[in-house]
């Protein structure tokens, strides 16, 4: 990810439909012409006097100067017909994407106005079918028409608009309510209410308040370096069908029955479904006729697991485990990996069960050896750096990178224990511990984010700067309280770490959000690093009346105990770990009815 630079960023804003542009006709709502019309009329969507001084063509608006004095000038391509996004299918997002392609080389990014009852399947549609994708893609809408009175699509509009055009993102994104989701993690939770997608398996790319707060580690390189292309040899047979307690065998038959050569299923928990032999037999001789079935879970949360005799695995080897996959991303990767020429099912059932763009999160396996070491081609670097005085350059030039790198593999030990790196163990030992990486992050920055309590320690303790800030402005504390480190946390606190005033002002927003997801861990991490718990967000509420407004109990009694108004509740540790271990620590814990006396050790 990076920040656009150049005085002007060209967009192209393609109108598909959707509320945001619709018009009510006899008391129903209806996809709406002229969106550019109404934009025109909108200061915070152009600004005429600088068009025009400009010479800019009559489709072409251009917003207001951003902070940085950008202009982000687009072309809003109203699309014919236009849709509710209902009645939108593959065909059509295959041609959103056909678009793009043709306009790639004229515009910095894509912004994509779409109705929100498909966004999800959409953004998931293009994230795969844009293959090589090097510009940033976002999808946006909104519940109310962007001309009423009260209407969420203005924001979501300039959000989309500001994001595609400040920054490279290279990927398909769901903008929605000030937060920036992948497109394949997205998924649309309420009908009415502004905030109507969540990303409930990965955190928001970027969340948009008084800053932009990018979530650089999620953000996934650009894939691939040649030309843009477009897949558009999708399946269409394909379907998602929900299991429930009692599902007849003979529905399931109809169902999978050619041409039909895939399902998603949504199965309940962790993939489990119902274990009557008819059933199951139905599903083994679709797997047997090379029907592929992508087995993913009907809860909003949380991943496919082989944990129970009930799971699907009962079906026996045909059926692939979508993990934490949503039911709009399974579905839409089953028709791309369906529609890919030249493959055996063996070969397609592979891919499935591989993340391919960032859409499900594998069950991490044993690591292995960190990192940093073992690797031939980090030796072979290290054998490089350690060759002659030629190389004293390149070795300079890397050194910060492999630093930062080993401190966030925690990997320090393993270093020192290899002879090829003694030239850069020298320099990260030598006087400036603080070496900055390209994003002007430290060691120390990097050891905060991983949780790796144990190099955190290890370079306090050689006197680094606990404050250093990289190119964003960022803490090592504010690293560790977004990756909720406790351990690390502490250590930082310790050596003297503080959030800034404006790290602590924007705390407010911050906490209320995770009040309102009753993420009791956020809650700590923040408390932990000093934050004061109480400070109202950006519309004056603190996160204990958001808690409370959202029903979230537990999330109010752990409010009202970190804020010291409680009794009868304990933050407990996990036994024998609360020392500053080399990893980090699971997080501490509310327990009802027990002592207070591991409050300190938080
Ligand atoms: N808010 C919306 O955009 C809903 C509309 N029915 C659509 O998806 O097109």
């Amino acid at each position: 990810m990076s920040r656009a630079t150049g005085p002007e960023r060209r967009l192209l804003a393609i109108y598909t439909g959707g509320t945001i542009g619709m018009r009510s006709e006899q008391g129903v709502l209806l996809p709406g012409r002229g969106l550019a019309n109404v934009l025109r009329t909108l200061p915070m969507f152009h600004d005429e006097a600088y068009a025009q001084a400009c010479g800019l063509p009559e489709d072409t608006l251009v917003l207001p100067p951003t902070h940085a004095n950008q202009r982000v000038i687009y072309t809003v391509l109203e699309c014919q017909p236009l849709f509710d996004s209902s009645d939108m299918t593959i065909t059509e997002w295959v041609q959103i994407a056909q678009t793009i392609e043709t306009h790639y080389e004229q515009y910095h990014g894509f912004v994509i106005l779409h109705g929100t009852d498909t966004m999800a399947f959409a953004a998931s549609a293009l994230a795969f079918v844009l293959e090589n994708l090097q510009k940033t893609v976002i999808l946006t809408g909104s519940q109310v028409p962007i001309h009423a009175l009260w209407s969420d699509g203005r924001e979501n509009l300039l959000g989309a608009l500001l994001m595609a055009g400040q920054y490279v993102i290279p990927e398909v994104c769901l903008f929605f309510q000030n937060q920036l989701f992948r497109g394949t993690r997205g998924t649309k939770v309420d009908t009415r209410r502004f905030a109507a997608f969540r990303s409930p398996n990965l955190p928001p790319l970027a969340v948009v308040g008084a800053d932009v707060i990018i979530n650089r580690e999620l953000v996934r390189r650009a894939r691939g370096q040649g030309r843009l292309v477009v897949c558009g040899g999708v399946e269409r047979d394909v379907g998602l069908p929900r299991l429930y307690p009692g599902i007849p065998a003979t529905p399931v038959r109809a169902f999978l029955q050619p041409p039909l050569k895939g399902v998603v299923t949504e199965t309940f928990g962790s993939g489990n479904g119902p274990t009557k032999p008819d059933l199951l037999q139905e599903l083994r001789a679709a797997a047997e006729r090379g029907l592929i079935i992508l087995n993913c879970t009907h809860c909003l949360q949380g991943s496919v697991t082989s944990h129970y005799a009930a799971g699907m695995a009962a079906a026996g080897a045909g059926i692939v485990s979508g993990f934490d996959v949503t039911s709009e991303a399974a579905l839409a990767k089953l028709s791309y990996v369906l529609g890919r020429p030249g493959l055996s099912v063996d070969g397609r059932k592979e891919l499935l069960a591989r993340d391919l763009w960032g859409e499900m999160t594998l069950p991490a396996v044993d690591e292995g050896p960190p990192p940093l070491c073992g690797s031939t081609l980090r030796l072979g670097v290290a054998q490089f750096l350690s060759l002659s005085q030629e190389s004293d350059a390149v070795r300079d030039t890397l050194t910060p990178s492999l630093a930062c790198a080993a401190a966030r593999a925690g990997d320090l030990q393993a270093w020192q224990s290899l002879p090829q790196w003694g030239h850069v163990l020298a320099s990260l030992q030598g006087t400036d511990l603080s070496l900055e990486d390209f994003n002007g992050q430290t060691p120390l920055h990097a050891a905060a984010r991983g949780g790796r309590a144990g190099v955190v320690a290890m370079l306090l303790q050689k006197g680094v700067n606990v404050d250093a800030r990289d190119e964003d402005g960022l803490s090592s504390l504010l690293l560790a309280v977004r990756g909720r480190r406790p351990s690390v946390i502490g250590l930082l606190r310790a050596a003297g770490a503080c959030l800034s005033p404006q790290e602590l002002e924007e705390a407010g927003t911050e906490l209320c959000r995770l009040a309102s997801r009753a993420d009791g861990e956020g809650l700590q991490a923040w408390w932990q690093a000093g934050a004061d718990l109480g400070r109202p967000g950006y519309d004056g509420r603190s996160a204990l009346l958001v808690a409370e407004a959202a029903g979230n109990l537990e999330v109010m009694r752990q409010l009202q105990y970190l804020q010291g108004g409680a009794g009868g509740l304990a933050l407990v540790g996990l036994p024998g770990r609360a020392d500053h271990a080399s990893e980090e620590l699971p997080a501490l814990r509310l327990d009802p009815g027990l002592g207070d006396a591991s409050k300190g050790q938080a």
